[in-house]
């Protein structure tokens, strides 16, 4: 920058000065019809005209740097203050090694990330999160939640869908009107429509009086969709008409109603993989998946898993505290039924710990310390002899160890051990019986 200048106040009183002289030549060839034969009139031409050239770089240089002194000082001082940084001056710095570079960039991601936990921390207080992946669901959650769109949230069972669904209505403009829930696999289809739509006194046996569906029970404000997958096909077909027109009729009723309702979604099962089946209609995915938010499962977002078990614990017994080890344990672990295997996991350990103030390894189920004595032998290949047996008989074995302790951990409760196990009620039952557990043990 300093050369730019050096350049501009030579250059400009040169040019100044030769304009000048060639003035003076000028004006010399003029007058020179009047100097006298002995030519003095013509030395004293140019005897003036050098103190004129003289004088004139003097005053060139002067106003020069009068004018431009002002703006050389101002981006002096950015550049010291390193708000601006030209080509020069990066080139004037010393070089930083990729080391640098790479340490300045981790501690820049860092503080980003620290100070987007703390806004999200803020915003929501009920979902525990540490991982990126699931900072990235609330940055979602957060914008989406502002506006009328309808949200389809996907991820594995207990990953905290109807968490994410509650977080939304709670920073949405509806937050006060009604908020209706129906879990869409829990109800039986002949009466799914009922249901959702409503229905006139006696339009069918056992239709005693005039009932509201859930449509009309969130006018104003939201309905969630629950397990949406698990919907009959032909209801699917009606709900897509109401989405569309946002009225409806009653079973059994001739009144249009109209209501204004914004509609959240869930599943966990692979809607696309289900319109290939023909088992879930195109166009409601279409028009449900306006804003889709996925939660990923538990397993690929381990870091969550520690400051997640330290919120159960501190939400069934406060006071109480891992054991180290405990802890470890629950990392090592692969989760499949997600952050409500933790929880229940968690609420358990709390009854075994009693009135200890330390919850250890103990506590908590058989299956992590197999699964961790397992990856541990895995690790150190000798997994395929163990008790010499094969990769497969292994493989059986762990099986039915996840299971049995999926079974004791819930008492015997089939629906609950399924969804620990990340796995379908029928799946489970199948495997039941294909290695003979006898389920009333565990209860
Ligand atoms: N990030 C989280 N922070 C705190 N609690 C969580 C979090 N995620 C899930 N939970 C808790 O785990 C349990 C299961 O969550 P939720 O019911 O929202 O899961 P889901 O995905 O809707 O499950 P499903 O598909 O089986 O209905 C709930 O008790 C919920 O409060």
């Amino acid at each position: 920058m300093k050369k730019i200048f050096f350049n501009i106040y030579f250059i400009v009183p040169l040019i100044f000065g030769l304009y000048t002289v060639f003035s003076f030549v000028v004006t010399y060839r003029i007058t020179g019809y009047f100097a006298d034969e002995h030519g003095s009139g013509k030395f004293f031409f140019a005897a003036a005209g050098c103190l004129i050239f003289l004088l004139s770089l003097a005053i060139g240089y002067v106003l020069t740097r009068f004018i431009l002194k002002p703006s050389e000082t101002f981006i002096e001082k950015i550049k010291d203050s390193q708000a601006v940084r030209t080509k020069e001056t990066i080139m004037d710095e010393p070089e930083h090694s990729p080391d640098e570079m790479e340490k300045f960039t981790r501690i820049f991601n860092q503080a980003a990330h620290a100070l987007t936990n703390l806004d999200n921390e803020t915003l929501f207080p009920d979902i525990v999160a540490k991982s990126r992946a699931m900072h990235q669901v609330l940055a979602q959650v957060a914008k989406v939640a502002r506006t009328d769109a309808t949200v389809l949230i996907c991820g594995d069972s207990g990953t905290g869908k109807e968490l994410v669904a509650g977080s939304i209505v709670e920073h949405s403009s509806r937050k006060d009107n009604p908020f209706i829930t129906i879990n869409c696999a829990a109800v039986s289809p002949n009466l799914m429509e009922s249901e959702l739509f409503g229905h006139e006194r006696g339009s069918f046996t056992g239709a005693v009086a005039q009932k509201q569906g859930c449509f009309e029970q969130a006018d104003g404000g939201t309905l969630f969709l629950d397990e949406i997958g698990d919907m009959p096909l032909e209801l699917q077909v009606k709900l897509l008409r109401v989405l569309q027109e946002q009225s409806f009729l009653r079973v059994g009723g001739d009144t249009v109603i109209k209501v204004n309702v914004r509609i959240l979604a869930a599943t966990n099962k692979n809607l696309e993989t289900m319109i290939r089946k023909g088992s879930f209609r195109e166009e409601l995915f279409y028009r449900i998946n306006v804003f889709p938010i996925f939660l990923p499962p538990l397993r690929e977002r381990q870091e969550d898993v520690e400051v997640l078990a330290i919120h159960f614990l501190s939400c069934n017994a406060p006071g109480k505290k891992f054991d180290p080890a405990a802890l470890d344990l629950l990392k090592g672990h692969s989760w499949p039924g997600n952050v409500r295997e933790l929880q229940n996991i968690v609420e358990r350990a709390v009854v075994l710990a009693d009135a200890e103030s330390v919850v250890g390894c103990e506590h908590l189920p058989d299956l992590l310390k197999s699964t961790r004595d397992k990856v541990q032998a895995f690790s150190a290949g000798t997994a395929l002899k163990v008790n010499g047996l094969s990769l497969d008989e292994t493989l059986i074995e762990f099986e039915k160890t996840m299971i049995c302790e999926a079974l004791k951990s819930t008492g015997g409760v089939q629906v609950k051990a399924a969804n620990i196990l990340g796995i379908k009620q029928r799946s489970l039952w199948n495997r039941v019986k294909k290695y003979k557990i006898d389920v009333n043990a565990f209860r």
